[in-house]
């Protein structure tokens, strides 16, 4: 288990982290989600024992990461949100000098290379320059220079980034393998949906606080509120908030109600009877986004 106990850092007078509590399972995907600014690689830094100017203390398993850092550094792999390689050097090159920073030599060193260059994807293209690389294959090569000395928890900072779908899928192939063997993954984004698709447990940071903290399953229960969706031209407010809460959501309207189907009958049955003809009318499952927003009265996108 991690535990997180009272982690706080300011840079200057700016409070970056404000008394940051929480544990991650082992053997979890743990997704840290916050807008721009949040907090998230701050967070990151401290806990890959990057940054060691902080309040408060980190244990893994029994390990203090103030007082430990380097016996806790050898379990972790970090895969910072920059790329950090040598261009001029080929995939096999880098991997080779992450490697012996891990203290891997010898046949060890060349196995694990080999290893890790089939479970990136890059096989074919290892003994090729990294700046002859696009941005997809780079970020790839970027997690695998942290995979070489086979670390429990590996921490990724915003890993697919300005990267195109087919690179993304692939690096959530190299995470689906990873959580197959049991690692432990903390995974920061800032995009819902790939935390929804990926983690089991999150924790929501808006700027530098804690806001909530669980596994998906329970943060969705929580803040469920069943509703439906309605989108289309002569829908009036007041005939919509007879069936419950009306909020404006993208082109449409979200209807709060305790019996959403119930609803949803009733409607179809004033539409028929006074001519409208809704391009959408459907049951609407909570998303993580609208639990941020829920909380914190902000979307959490790029704009
Ligand atoms: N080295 C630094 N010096 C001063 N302030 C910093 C430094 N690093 C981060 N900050 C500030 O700390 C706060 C948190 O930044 P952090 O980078 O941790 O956020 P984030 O959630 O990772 O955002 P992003 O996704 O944009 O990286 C921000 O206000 C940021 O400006």
């Amino acid at each position: 288990m991690i535990e997180i106990v009272n982690v706080s850092k300011r840079y200057g007078s700016n409070t970056a982290l404000d008394d940051i509590q929480f544990t991650i399972e082992e053997g979890s995907c743990y997704g840290l989600v916050g807008p721009n600014g949040a907090g998230k690689s701050t967070l990151i830094k401290i806990l890959s024992g990057v940054l060691q100017d902080f309040e408060g203390d980190i244990m893994v398993q029994e390990d203090s990461v103030a007082k430990n850092r380097m016996k806790v550094k050898k379990r972790i792999g970090y895969i910072p949100q920059d790329i950090c390689l040598e261009e001029t050097l080929t995939a096999q090159e880098n991997l080779t000098y992450f490697g012996s920073l891990y203290g891997l030599r010898g046949r060890d060193l060349k196995r694990r290379t080999a290893e890790v260059l089939d479970q990136i994807g890059l096989k074919e293209r290892g003994k090729d320059k990294v700046l002859t690389f696009s941005g997809g294959m780079k970020r790839r090569l970027n997690i695998g220079c942290s995979l070489l000395h086979k670390p429990a928890i590996i921490i990724m900072d915003e890993p697919t980034v300005g990267i195109d779908p087919q690179s993304r899928n692939s690096i959530f192939s190299i995470i689906n393998q990873l959580k197959s063997e049991g690692s432990t993954i903390i995974y920061s984004s800032h995009y819902m949906e790939e935390v929804e698709h990926l983690c089991d447990s999150i924790g929501l940071i808006d700027k530098g606080k804690l806001i909530e903290s669980g596994t998906m399953e329970a943060l969705l229960a929580k803040y469920k509120k069943p509703s439906l969706f309605i989108a289309g031209d002569q829908l009036e407010i007041e005939l919509l908030s007879r069936h419950g809460h009306v909020e404006p959501k993208g082109n449409g309207f979200l209807i709060e109600s305790e019996r959403p189907l119930s609803a949803l009958q009733d409607l179809i049955g004033e539409f028929r009877k006074n001519g409208i003809e809704p391009s959408r009318l459907e049951l609407y499952q909570p998303k993580l986004e609208d639990i941020f927003f829920n909380l914190t009265g902000t979307q959490l996108r790029d704009s």
